[in-house]
């Protein structure tokens, strides 16, 4: 077998994403059965300061000869990096990706993919103008879990798909832990709120069960219904919204499906860290698939029959011993030996991607992030729920 092709990444931000991102990316890809390829961290940058990117190479065990950039303008033009990770707050990720796109780099962008949906068509058409890779960091979608799953439905184990009831809500006690509103989950200004840093989760179940397991000519966007209420200090980011959606299918294929899509940064899915309910219900006529939470990071499945069989699977991430922990998305990072985050199944994808010349993550396309992102336009627009111009804009560039 011929050896493994190493892929050059650069980091963009060093907050807590970029570090569990980082230090997944540089765990032994071998240790998942991942042989054709390899990762390396060539560069990363800070807006802080140049000495937050050194520090964040070394946190990370960055290789020694990885260069560090106090500007992120700077490190766009960096000639060693094939691939760019952006891991900044969602207001920033359209100015961001532009950059790395104009300059000539691929691009993983973290989810939310960007405020609004015109966002990401201009970047989705300066990828294409630039022939270059463009995927939305939603990670959960290459896991090993996510792709059983959906084997399952397009196999037919449970049927048509009739039903989708999906969860992503985290009791984050905001008065307590963001009493400032300037924490990014509740900040306007940084588009936070439930809606698009955890109902991008639940949208996600619903999508990848519902939408992405059709055909593709038979894909058809759905109608909405949603209901957001905002938290009362910022008023202007959302504390829950609720989704009802109907996705239109040909009599054949089931005919119209539903789906309810919830999320809170008020209650939680795990409440107490009780893991027992499930965050997703894919129903159809032969039975019932359960996703077990957390949506975004699953790690257990049950499915069952309408014969009342029980499947109950465990789907552990691998290490090998210290992986990057479990990180909770607003300023810590739980260590837990032996286990990966799982983020490093989107990186090989990544890496794939571009080692093969694909411009599009496979599980999840540009047309989609789009899509879905117009989806989460309607439940802001049916609910009040508007972020400064600012963000908003597709004027590039824009001071933020
Ligand atoms: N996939 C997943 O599991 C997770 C994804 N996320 C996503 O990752 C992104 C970042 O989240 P997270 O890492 O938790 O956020 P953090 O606040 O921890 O980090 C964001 C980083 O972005 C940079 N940044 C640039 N401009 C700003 C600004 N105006 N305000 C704040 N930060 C700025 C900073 O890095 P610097 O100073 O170095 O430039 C900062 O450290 C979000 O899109 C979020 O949805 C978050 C958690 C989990
Ligand atoms: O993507 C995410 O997954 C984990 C959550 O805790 C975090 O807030 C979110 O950004």
């Amino acid at each position: 077998m011929s050896s493994p092709k190493t892929v050059r990444w650069g980091i963009l931000a060093t907050g807590g994403i970029a570090i569990t991102f980082t230090k997944d990316l540089l765990v032994d890809p071998t240790t998942r059965g991942v042989k054709h390829l390899k990762h390396t961290v060539v560069a990363a940058a800070s807006s802080s300061s140049k000495s937050r990117a050194e520090e964040f190479l070394k946190e990370t065990g960055s290789p020694s000869d990885a260069k560090a950039y106090g500007s992120y303008e700077e490190f766009v033009k960096d000639p060693n990096i094939d691939v760019v990770y952006v891991a900044t707050p969602h207001s920033h990720h359209y100015q961001n990706a532009m950059l790395c796109l104009e300059a000539g780099k691929n691009v993983l962008c973290e989810k939310a993919f960007t405020v609004n949906a015109e966002q990401a068509r201009e970047l989705a058409k300066k990828a294409k103008e630039k022939t270059l890779f463009l995927m939305e960091a939603v990670w959960t979608r290459y896991f090993p879990l996510s792709i059983y799953v959906r084997e399952q439905i397009t196999s037919g184990r449970i049927g048509p798909v009739a039903r989708v009831i999906s969860d992503n809500s985290m009791a984050l006690d905001p008065e307590k832990n963001m009493a400032d509103g300037k924490n990014r989950m509740v900040n306007p200004d940084l588009a936070g709120g439930a809606l698009l840093d955890l109902g991008i989760y639940a949208l996600t179940w619903v999508f990848q069960t519902l939408y992405h397991t059709q055909p593709e000519k038979d894909r058809k966007p759905p109608k909405l219904l949603a209901f957001v209420k905002n938290y009362e200090p910022t008023e202007k980011a959302d504390e829950h919204s609720t989704i009802i959606l109907s996705f239109p299918r040909s009599k054949e294929a089931g005919g119209e499906a539903h789906a309810v899509a919830t999320t809170s940064l008020r209650v939680a899915t795990a409440p107490g860290g009780n893991m027992d309910t499930p965050c997703c219900r894919i129903q159809g006529p032969k039975g019932e698939i359960q996703v077990f939470p957390h949506s975004f990071r699953p790690t257990r499945t049950k499915i069952i029959d309408s014969d009342g069989k029980v499947e109950d699977k465990e789907w552990p991430i691998p290490g090998p011993g210290k992986g990057s922990g479990w990180y909770n998305g607003f300023g810590g990072s739980l260590q837990s030996e032996g286990e990966g985050q799982g983020m490093f199944w989107e990186a090989d994808e990544a890496a794939d991607a571009i080692l093969n010349g694909r411009k599009e993550g496979k599980f999840l396309g540009l047309d989609e992030s789009i899509l879905i992102m117009e989806v989460m336009d309607e439940v802001r627009k049916q609910g009040g729920l508007v972020y400064p111009e600012k963000i908003e804009t597709t004027k590039y560039p824009t001071q933020l």
